[in-house]
């Protein structure tokens, strides 16, 4: 008896032990993070600078709301806060540019990069002047020339897109137009990677289950970032199991998986005619990448299965989101949409004759559109860290530490409304008129977000853009079906953005 005693009491005095460490780590922690941190100083909800947990509940709970709460963190505490422990988040446009710097160092932020399970690829490299080393062997795949050289084959993908809305109108029903611009941007972005297009265009129903895989992809990240050491616990799990504990990640091990056996398939291929990778007489960028100059361990199945994941990733939603919010407020103003379709009868007399991209550039009210439809659609919804890593960077009286995680929102920045009056509003004509205080508007434009780690596919989405607004719009008359905002407008944040969560998405109906 006396020895069970001596066994509970010394079992108790531990936990208690362990309580009381655990306890002081705990409340030792909170006012170092309060009181002594080199962030101490600036101003923000308190429960945010001492835990993590606070962003975990908007975004991870709530399903993407952080956003909005950083939102309201700067109406209370001024432009710059601090969003969490180690994380500042700055709301003032003339920062912008400073920030996203082209040319002084600027790192990633490991806690954002860790979200997708793709350390390798160039948009999870951390460390500035590795990533200049893989950015700089892709750049030349991504130049306006190298974009202008694919025109036809875009056109023609344009051009598939279009017979399957022709389908629609011999049976009359709904088109999901939010999925048939998702299987167009795939389509262009595989063929143009890997030589082999995913022919989404000829799925009967669009592939539903692809738009899923990039929303889940997507989706999983806000959870990722906290446990990115369930990437490997994941990936050794039976896909079964996997499949019951979270859907959406197996998706993505799909995803993942069929790019690596296409990346394997051309690595096995290489040094065979050259033909079979050339599309419009250019060669493929994964084709490419395995001749480039880069040191072989930067050419590893491991590192290129990532960097496609992140291309055909990239290259699909942003572009088909651009063009289902660019074609939901033509569709919800008449005027608009009367006035672009005046526009493109002058350069395209015949709706079916070809169209050059050179031409469309130039159309003053159709670049116009795509600029407001770009705004509207943000690119990304997540806010982007970026990290001088041996600067000092100032902000009006502020020093910021250097090493220090700082993020700017694109939604903030284009709903801001001394630079968009009424930002709420489809208004293209601001595009076209001179702006409050005559202030160049390109400028905060951040869709693509500026500097060293812009967007590299600009120019293919705005080639993809032009051709398929143009297209569409000349040939068809079509009226929304079943949609309202409420089904483009943003409502989740998560990284892509996502409206209502029970939204069918895009409809329409052909006139
Ligand atoms: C409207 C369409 C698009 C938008 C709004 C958009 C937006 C963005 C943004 C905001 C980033 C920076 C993300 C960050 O800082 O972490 C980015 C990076 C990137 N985008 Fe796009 N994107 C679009 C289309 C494309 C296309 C068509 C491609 C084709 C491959 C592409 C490929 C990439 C790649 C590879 C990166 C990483 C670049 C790097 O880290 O150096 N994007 N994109």
């Amino acid at each position: 008896m006396a020895a069970l005693w001596e066994l509970v009491g010394r079992d108790y005095l531990f936990t208690a032990l362990a309580a009381v460490i655990l306890l002081s780590y705990v409340v030792g922690g909170a006012i170092y993070r309060l009181y002594f941190s080199p962030l101490s100083k600036f101003p923000g909800p308190k429960l945010a600078a001492v835990t993590l947990w606070y962003e975990f509940y908007y975004d991870v709970i709530k399903k993407g709301q952080y956003t909005f709460e950083i939102g309201r963190m700067h109406e209370k505490y001024g432009p710059i806060v601090r969003i969490s422990p180690y994380e500042l988040h700055v709301n003032d446009p003339e920062y912008y540019e400073e920030l996203y710097s082209r040319s002084s160092p600027r790192d990633k932020y490991p806690y954002y990069t860790r979200q997708f399970g793709n350390p390798e690829s160039t948009f999870s490299t951390v460390d500035h002047h590795h990533h200049r080393l893989r950015r700089g062997a892709m750049n030349p795949f991504f130049s306006k020339r190298r974009i202008g050289g694919l025109e036809e084959m875009i056109s023609s993908m344009v051009e598939k897109l279009c017979i399957r809305i022709e389908e629609f109108r011999k049976s009359g029903q709904p088109i999901p137009m939010r999925l048939a611009y998702m299987c167009l941007t795939t389509d262009v972005i595989t063929k143009y990677s890997m030589a082999r297009s995913w022919d989404h265009l000829e799925s009967p129903d669009f592939s539903p289950t692809w738009c899923e895989t990039i929303k889940a992809t997507a989706g999983v990240g806000h959870f990722m970032k906290h446990f990115p050491w369930l990437f490997p616990v994941i990936r050794a799990l039976p896909d079964r199991l996997v499949a019951v504990l979270n859907p959406g990640m197996l998706l993505l091990l799909d995803f993942q998986r069929s790019i690596e056996r296409q990346i394997k398939e051309i690595m096995n291929r290489k040094g065979e005619d050259e033909q079979h990778y050339l599309v419009d007489g250019q060669p493929t960028i994964f084709h490419e990448l395995l001749n480039s100059d880069l040191p072989p361990w930067e050419k590893s199945l491991e590192r290129l299965w990532q960097e496609g994941q992140v291309v055909v990733g990239a290259g699909a939603d942003t572009t088909a989101n651009a063009l289902s919010v660019t074609t939901f407020h033509l569709l919800d103003n008449p005027d608009k949409l009367q006035r672009l379709k005046s526009e493109l009868a002058t350069l395209m007399p015949d709706p079916y004759s070809p169209v050059k991209l050179r031409e469309l550039a130039q159309l003053p009210y159709m670049s116009a559109i795509l600029s407001e439809g770009l705004r509207l659609s943000y690119g990304v919804s997540s806010r982007l860290q970026r990290i001088a890593p041996a600067e000092e960077l100032k902000f009006h009286d502020w020093t910021i530490p250097p090493g220090t995680p700082v993020g700017m929102t694109s939604v903030l920045m284009h709903h801001n409304p001394s630079i968009f009056p009424n930002p709420d509003t489809f208004l293209p004509e601001r595009w076209l008129e001179p702006a409050p205080d005559n202030r160049p508007l390109d400028r905060y434009l951040v869709s693509f977000t500026k500097g060293s780690r812009q967007c590299i596919g600009i120019n293919l989405a705005r080639a993809e853009m032009y051709l398929a607004i143009a297209t569409v719009f000349r040939r068809f008359d079509m009226q929304l079906f079943e949609t309202t905002r409420s089904d483009v407008d943003l409502k989740h944040d998560l990284f892509l953005p996502q409206p209502r969560l029970d939204s069918k998405g895009l409809r329409v109906l052909l006139k």
